[in-house]
């Protein structure tokens, strides 16, 4: 099953951070309320470093979310070394994640580019695959857990995780995780969830702020094709979810 998508505007983009945050903090506890954990896929970029930032100042999220009962996954990553100050990992570390008392068995990063995998983008996907595997249940079909909330940032091009417009990695229909070569953004080589396991989460939330991404997100809610546009080949299980500021939502059609 797939949901409509649902458009949210906020004023600005620290005012789209702040009720993100809140928002993400409601869901990630319910979750824990009703079975003790929660998952939650990050995203890189702007965007998502400012609603981890926004996490990181709110009380209600210290308070609420049970940081050692919640899982974190990424939805890609540039294939860096350790540490690279341009991995989304390392960002989310200083945006929020060394702020908080994670359970280090929960925190599912993304292989860097040195160590086990050295330079083997395709060994560390299929690493990151079997991780995401040994965590599965339910649908049988993708191996991959039922994320609760699974956010993307979304790109100029409308690129979502390291899915770029008109690019190989976009027509996988079967691995859930892949190595990106070549892509248009530095660095050119990333691990990325595919689109079967994107769209294997509960609730998939897009985020979008500023002018620079308001063709992208006319574009993608125009109903383009999947390959020309991939942010509008997303979605989640029971909720998708675009969150802009007013700067993002400009060129879209008057609602
Ligand atoms: O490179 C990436 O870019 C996208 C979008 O980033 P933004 O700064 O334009 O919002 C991001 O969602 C992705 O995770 C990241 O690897």
């Amino acid at each position: 099953m797939s949901a409509a998508r649902e458009v949210v505007t906020h004023p600005d983009k620290d005012a789209l951070a702040l009720a993100t945050a809140e928002r993400l903090v409601t869901r990630l506890a319910d979750a824990q309320a009703a079975r003790g954990t929660a998952s939650v896929v990050l995203t890189g970029g702007r965007n998502g470093n400012a609603l981890l930032a926004a996490l990181a100042d709110s009380p209600r999220a210290q308070e609420r979310i049970d940081w050692p009962r919640l899982d974190v996954w990424w939805g890609d990553e540039r294939f860096l070394p350790e540490g690279d100050p341009e991995r989304n990992h390392t960002q989310a570390r200083e945006a929020l994640l060394d702020a908080v008392e994670l359970d280090p068995a929960r925190v599912h990063v993304m292989p860097p580019s040195d160590g086990r995998y050295a330079g083997d983008a395709e060994a560390a996907a299929e690493a990151y695959a079997t991780e995401l595997a040994a965590a599965a249940e339910g649908d049988p079909t993708v191996r991959v857990p039922a994320f609760d909330v699974l956010l993307l940032g979304v790109g100029p091009d409308t690129h979502v995780a390291s899915l770029f417009p008109e690019h190989p990695a976009l027509r996988e229909t079967e691995r859930t995780v892949v190595g990106v070569h070549g892509a248009p953004k530095p660095p050119p080589t990333r691990l990325s969830l595919t689109l079967p396991a994107i769209r294997a989460a509960e609730e998939v939330w897009l985020l979008a702020a500023g002018e620079d991404k308001a063709d992208a997100v006319a574009l993608a809610l125009s109903g383009p094709g999947e390959l020309q546009a991939p942010a509008a080949a997303v979605h989640g299980r029971s909720r998708t979810l675009w969150l802009l500021d007013e700067a993002a939502a400009s060129r879209l059609p008057a609602r």
